[in-house]
């Protein structure tokens, strides 16, 4: 496929990877495009309808699936997540670097496509820091955040695996994290800034 590559950015939930996305397409304005996914749960306090996710249901979604409109989808915590061929030829069409926020599933689910992209993994200090993080965050209840926490630990597992990831992230400081992300994506970046 043509044009910058695409970046995978996954790990546990409340690791990090939103908060070093937006940072990213802050600072970098007109060089990344994040790929919208499509889920199934309620949007959260400040989410926007086609900007954070696109919010279905699962009827809508199925039918979608159906109809052959979704490069992967998964299944995390009881909802229905998924990236749309739309989401990724939205950012494509602009020439942008493509930023698709995915879980494990999602990452395998890509590795059957022609994508290509970059793939990171985001990964929190340890499970006590990551459950703190996510308690802070105040968008879980009791019974989502321990489906989250289960999940992470496997997460966590599967991403020491070799081969899985081009790169692994410990977001321990956020300014380091921020700093190492940037270098790993700066020849990408370059590229895109060389054509503006
Ligand atoms: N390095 C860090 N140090 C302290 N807090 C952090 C750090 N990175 C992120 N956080 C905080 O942790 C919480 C979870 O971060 P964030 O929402 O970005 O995670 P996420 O990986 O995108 O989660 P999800 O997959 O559920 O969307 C947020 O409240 C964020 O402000
Ligand atoms: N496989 C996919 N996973 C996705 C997609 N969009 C988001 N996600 C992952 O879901 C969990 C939970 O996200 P949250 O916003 O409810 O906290 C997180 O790990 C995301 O990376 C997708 O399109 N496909």
């Amino acid at each position: 496929m043509s044009g910058p590559r695409p970046v995978v950015l996954s790990g546990p939930s409340g690791a990090g990877k939103s908060t070093l996305m937006k940072r990213l397409m802050k600072d970098h304005e007109g060089v990344f495009g994040f790929s919208v996914s499509h889920t199934t749960r309620n949007p959260r306090p400040g989410e926007e309808d086609g900007k954070d996710y696109h919010f279905t249901t699962r009827e809508v979604m199925q039918e979608g699936i159906d109809n052959g409109e979704f490069i992967e989808t998964a299944e995390f915590s009881g909802n229905f997540y998924g990236t749309s061929k739309a989401a990724i030829e939205d950012v494509r069409a602009k020439n942008l670097i493509c930023i698709l926020d995915v879980d494990i599933q999602g990452v395998r689910r890509i590795k059957e496509t022609d994508l290509n992209p970059i793939y990171i993994s985001i990964q929190p200090p340890s499970m006590e820091i990551l459950e703190k993080r996510l308690r802070d965050r105040q968008t879980e209840t009791e019974e989502s955040l321990q489906k989250r926490l289960e999940v992470a630990r496997i997460d966590m597992e599967l991403s020491k695996e070799p081969g899985v990831f081009d790169v692994v992230i410990i977001n321990d400081d956020l300014e380091r994290a921020y700093e190492e992300l940037k270098e790993i994506l700066n020849e990408e970046i370059q590229k895109v800034q060389a054509k503006s």
